[in-house]
C-alpha cells in the first residue's frame, strides 16, 4: 500500500475499437502538485474525464483515498473528496460573484443546511462566502454579475467554487487557456496558494506553469505515462526530450496547446 490519496491502477479506455488510455498507473501522494503533460491527443482530457467519473474506464481501477471511484457519478465522486474546475463548473452569469459562491456553498453542503436553524444558516452561509471571496481576492467584485468579470476573474470565481467542497484532491484542466501574461501570473499564484496542502492534478499547456507549479510531472504519450519525476528530471529525460519536449520549433514547448 501506498499513501496515495489518488492512484489510476491499469487504467484502460477504448473508443470503438481504439484504444485511448492503454494502461496507466499513477500514484499522487496527498498534498502534492502533479502536472501531466503530453502532446495533442495523448489522452489526458480522457484521463481527467475517468478520474472525474464523466467517463467510466474499460479497465482498471481508480481509488480515492484507497476506495474504488471508477463507476461512480460526478457528484458522489466530488462528494467523498475530488473536484474538478474549469471544465465543469458552470457559472450563472447573470447572479452576482457573491451568489455564485454562495450556491457553491450551499450545494456543498446539501441536505446538511436544512438541520442548521435559519437564522445561524445564513450567518454561516455569509461567512464562509465571504471567506472563499477573500482566498480567490474577489471581495471588491463580490456584487459584479460573474458574467461580467474579467477572463482571469472568472476563473479565480470558478476556483473558488471549486474550493467550496473543500476537496482533497483538485483537477485543473487547462486553466491558463487563452488567458494573458499578466492574468496567467496572477491565476499562478492564487492555484499555488489554494492548494497548499492539498493534492492538485493539473493539465496545463503553457510549460512555464508547469515547471513553476508541479512539485512532479507525468508525461502522457499515446495513452501512457512513460516517465513521472520532478521538473528537473523531465527536463533532462532523453524519451521525453525525444517523445515531447524537443519537437521542433522549441518555443517554451507551447506547440501542444
Ligand atoms: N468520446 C470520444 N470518442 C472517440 N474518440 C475520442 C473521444 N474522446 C476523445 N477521443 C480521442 O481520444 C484521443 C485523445 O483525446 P484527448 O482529448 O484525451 O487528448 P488530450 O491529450 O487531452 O489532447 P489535447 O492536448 O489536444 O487536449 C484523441 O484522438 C481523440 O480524438
Amino acid at each position: 500500500m501506498t499513501d496515495s490519496i489518488l492512484s489510476l491502477r491499469g487504467l484502460r479506455k477504448s473508443f470503438g475499437a481504439t484504444e485511448i488510455i492503454r494502461g496507466v498507473d499513477l500514484e499522487l501522494p496527498a498534498g502534492e502538485r502533479r502536472a501531466v503533460i503530453g502532446p495533442n491527443g495523448a489522452g489526458k482530457s480522457t484521463l481527467f474525464h475517468l478520474i472525474s467519473g464523466n467517463l467510466t474506464p474499460t479497465a482498471g481501477e481508480v481509488l480515492l483515498d484507497g476506495r474504488r471511484i471508477d463507476g461512480l457519478p460526478p457528484q458522489r465522486i466530488n462528494r467523498r473528496g475530488l473536484a474538478r474546475s474549469f471544465q465543469i463548473t458552470n457559472i450563472f452569469p447573470r447572479l452576482s460573484v457573491f451568489e455564485n459562491i454562495r450556491l457553491a456553498v450551499m450545494r456543498s453542503h446539501g441536505l446538511q443546511y436544512t438541520f442548521w436553524r435559519p437564522v445561524g444558516r445564513i450567518r454561516a452561509l455569509r461567512e464562509e462566502t465571504d471567506r472563499l471571496l477573500e482566498r480567490v481576492r474577489l471581495q471588491q467584485h463580490a456584487q459584479e454579475l460573474a458574467g461580467e468579470l474579467s477572463y482571469s476573474g472568472q476563473r479565480s470565481l470558478e476556483l473558488a467554487m471549486t474550493l467550496a467542497s473543500d476537496p482533497r484532491v483538485i483537477l485543473l484542466d487547462e486553466p491558463m487557456a487563452g488567458m494573458s501574461n499578466d492574468e496567467t501570473a496572477h491565476t499562478l499564484a492564487l492555484i499555488r496558494e489554494v492548494t497548499e496542502g492539498r493534492a492538485l492534478l493539473l493539465v496545463e499547456h503553457d510549460m512555464d506553469v508547469v515547471f513553476a507549479l508541479a512539485d512532479r510531472i507525468s508525461v502522457l504519450v499515446y495513452g501512457q505515462v512513460i516517465a513521472t519525476g520532478t521538473p528537473a528530471q523531465i527536463r533532462a529525460d532523453a524519451a521525453v526530450r525525444e517523445a515531447y519536449l524537443g519537437e521542433p520549433h522549441d518555443e517554451g514547448a507551447e506547440v501542444a496547446a
